[in-house]
């Protein structure tokens, strides 16, 4: 997969996803990772990338024109279609089910705005799609689109060792994940479950499925509306319930 980014800062998204699983993937050539600078596609002796936002009031806005220039460069370096993803707060939210889909496209083009964001008239004509990580406002759009970067790249084929473990992340059936436990078996915070050291895998993956049904139920409960459970997950969560009671 190969992830275009434009940004005024195109270093910063290079070093947030230069470690660990995101690294090994660029290694790998698992990812190609570009940056582009509009500022060098702008004019002038400062290279103006930005200005006041008409109508008054505070703020500078992205030029339309390095942008335009800069994204015609992008579509031009590789043959593949670019789908072009605009990291803004106005966006719609990112999600897992979203993630994947992202990750199975060969192309991404991450478009980081400054300042108030870049002139709509090049949103309208150049952009696929708004995304927000979040409700809240960054002071640019580099940190989310690190983090698309980091989300798709894990789910990239021979990404993660323990191919399963995509599978099994949080949120890949739309549910929170189940608690995770390793050696000492006892210690001064307390011991593992016993169904984890039982070998009895059907057991342990109705253990872990109940823990996931519960701490989605008590932590995200929006997770849960307008989602059919199956009668065995509906046995299994107030069984689970009933557990805390007792
Ligand atoms: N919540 C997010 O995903 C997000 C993305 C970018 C950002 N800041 C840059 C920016 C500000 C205004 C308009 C467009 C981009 N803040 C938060």
């Amino acid at each position: 997969m190969r992830i275009d980014v434009v940004s005024l800062f195109p270093e910063e998204v290079d070093r947030c996803t230069a470690f660990g699983v995101t690294g090994r993937a660029r290694e790998r050539g698992l990812l190609q990772l570009h940056g582009w600078n509009p500022r060098d596609y702008a004019d002038g002796n400062y290279r103006k990338t930005d200005d006041r936002t008409f109508g008054g009031g505070p703020g500078m806005v992205m030029l339309v024109e390095p942008l335009r220039r800069c994204l015609a460069a992008v579509r031009e370096a590789d043959p593949a279609p670019v789908h072009v993803v605009y990291l803004s707060p106005q966006g719609r939210r990112l999600d897992q089910k979203r993630v994947r889909e992202l990750a199975a496209m060969p192309r991404l083009v991450l478009l980081c705005g400054r300042y108030e964001g870049v002139d709509e008239r090049l949103v309208q004509a150049e952009v696929d799609e708004e995304l927000s990580i979040g409700d809240y406002v960054l002071s640019g759009g580099e940190l989310a689109a690190a983090i698309v970067v980091d989300t798709v790249a894990r789910l990239q084929d021979g990404a993660l060792n323990d191919a399963g473990s995509a599978e099994q992340d949080s949120f890949e059936d739309g549910l929170l994940d189940c608690p995770h436990y390793s050696h000492p078996v006892e210690h001064a915070y307390g011991v593992v479950p016993a169904v984890l050291r039982s070998g009895n895998h059907a057991a342990i993956a109705r253990w872990r499925r109940q823990q996931a049904l519960v701490r989605t139920w008590q932590r995200r409960p929006d997770l849960l509306e307008g989602r059919e459970l199956s009668k065995a997950d509906r046995k299994l969560l107030q069984e689970g319930l009933a557990a805390l009671e007792r």
